[in-house]
Order: C-alpha cells, then structure tokens, then sequence
C-alpha cells in the first residue's frame, strides 16, 4: 500500500497541511517496544482511522500524540514545533483526548465542565456551558448530577470538557466501544460534526471496522507496534 495514497483534501502548501509530523516514534518499556519507529504525518482537518490486532500498540501510540507518555525515540512536530519545546499542560489542552469511558469527577455537569479551565484560575460563562452542552447536544444539562447519566451522555460530557479547551486536535481511544449501536451511530455524528465545523483534526483508534469506513476516509494500521500500512480506508481494511 502507498504511504500516500488517500483522499485527504490538500492544501495549497503541502508544508501547511500536517498538523501533526510524526517521526520515528518509538516507545520502550523494560525490554518491550509498544511503539517501533512510526513515521506519518496527519493532516490538518482529516479523520485518521488507526486499527490493528489487539495489542498491537494503537492505545500506546495515541498516548505519545499528546505527551501523556513520553517516547522512548522520535518526535512529533505539532503545527511545525518539535512538541517536546511545548509545555506538556499546553499541548495536552491543544491535542484533547477522549477515552473509552468517561472519567468525570463526581458532580454536577457544569462543575465537571468547569474542573479544566478552574486549574488555570478562569472560569467558563453561563452562555460558554450552554454552547458546549448544544453542541454536544446535551441543552439542559448544566445541573445533571452526573451519576444519574446514562454511557452515552457521560460520554457527551466528557467530550464537550475535552471542547473546553478549544483543542486543535481531538485523539479517541474506543470512544464508543462501551456503548449500543444506536448511542455509537449518535457519538460519530457528533464527532463528525466537530471536525466539519471546526475543522479539528481527530485520530480514532478502533476496533470497529464499519465504524472506521464511517468515519475516516484514511486509516493507519499496526502490528507489533508498527505501522504496516496507512492509506484509503477501504483499501487497508480489504487488505488486512
Ligand atoms: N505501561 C506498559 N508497560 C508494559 N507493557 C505495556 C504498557 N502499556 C501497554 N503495554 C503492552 O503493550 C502492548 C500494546 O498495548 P496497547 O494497549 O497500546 O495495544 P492496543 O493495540 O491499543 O490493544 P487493544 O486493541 O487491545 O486495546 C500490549 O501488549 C500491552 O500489554
């Protein structure tokens, strides 16, 4: 498969068009390498699919993206910086991630949307939360408690605390793989509907091959920590 075949729009400048520029990424633990020398670039604005057989290392390389695990070797440009020059606070606001399940602090909807900013002594306005539960399509919802939330609006308040930060690049580890058919199809949307919008650049890891053709017009597949292929979706997942 061609490292570049895909069906990502280009932009004028190609220079311009990575958001981030992944290179020679490796991670090693003990004498384990999850992660083994990955070269990509992921490009401003698409939806980038990563699969591959279960302890293949995709989780792990989602961590390196935003600095939530240090590489072992490599780099990754962010918006043409070596990421390792930004404060990792900063560039976890800038790269969000959202995981399998909703990790929310006991509370109300809104004090679990405010929880970020607070750390940075702001505070989100009434109209601020009132945006973010819209767009998460969760009106309403500023004085849910969230224990009384079902998985997917949990999942929904975990996305819309990951919005908060106006990130530019949004990573999802199995957003959906908790969740029904009906709720994941709703969660896609959504998720499909930022990255139109606001043009946010997403890397989904899944399981999910249909989930994977829904979403992302290119995917990037592992095995033993490696990148084996990357390209149109169809194409890798015809050939894996
Ligand atoms: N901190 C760690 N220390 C040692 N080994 C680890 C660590 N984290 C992950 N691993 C191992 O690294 C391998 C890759 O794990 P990872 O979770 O990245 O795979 P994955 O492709 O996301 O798998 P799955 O699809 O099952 O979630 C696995 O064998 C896992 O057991």
């Amino acid at each position: 498969m061609s490292p570049d075949k895909d069906t990502a729009p280009q932009a004028s400048n190609p220079a311009d068009a990575i958001d981030l520029d992944v290179r020679g990424l490796s991670r090693r633990v003990a004498d384990r390498l999850l992660v083994d020398n990955v070269t990509v670039g992921i490009r401003r604005g698409e939806v980038l699919a990563v699969t591959g057989p279960s302890g293949a290392g995709k989780s792990s390389f989602l961590r390196l993206l935003n600095r939530l695990d240090e590489p072992t070797g490599g780099t990754v440009f962010f918006k043409q910086s070596d990421y390792r020059g930004i404060d990792p606070r900063l560039l976890r606001r800038r790269i969000g991630m959202v995981l399998q399940t909703a990790y929310l602090f006991p509370g109300t909807v809104t004090s679990n949307l405010q929880f970020g900013p607070g750390q940075l002594g702001k505070t989100l306005s009434a109209d601020r939360i009132a945006d973010l539960l819209g767009r998460v399509d969760l009106p309403g919802y500023q004085e849910r408690d969230v224990s009384t939330l079902s998985g997917g609006e949990a999942q929904r308040v975990s996305l819309a605390r990951t919005l908060a930060n106006e990130p530019e690049v949004l990573l999802l580890d199995e957003p959906t793989s908790a969740l029904d058919e009906e709720t994941t199809r709703s969660i896609e949307e959504l998720v499909l509907g930022i990255n139109r919008d606001s043009g946010v650049t997403c890397v989904l890891v899944t399981h999910n091959r249909a989930q994977a053709e829904r979403m992302a017009p290119r995917t990037l597949y592992m095995e033993r920590g490696r990148l084996v292929a990357i390209g149109a979706t169809g194409e890798i997942l015809d050939a894996h």
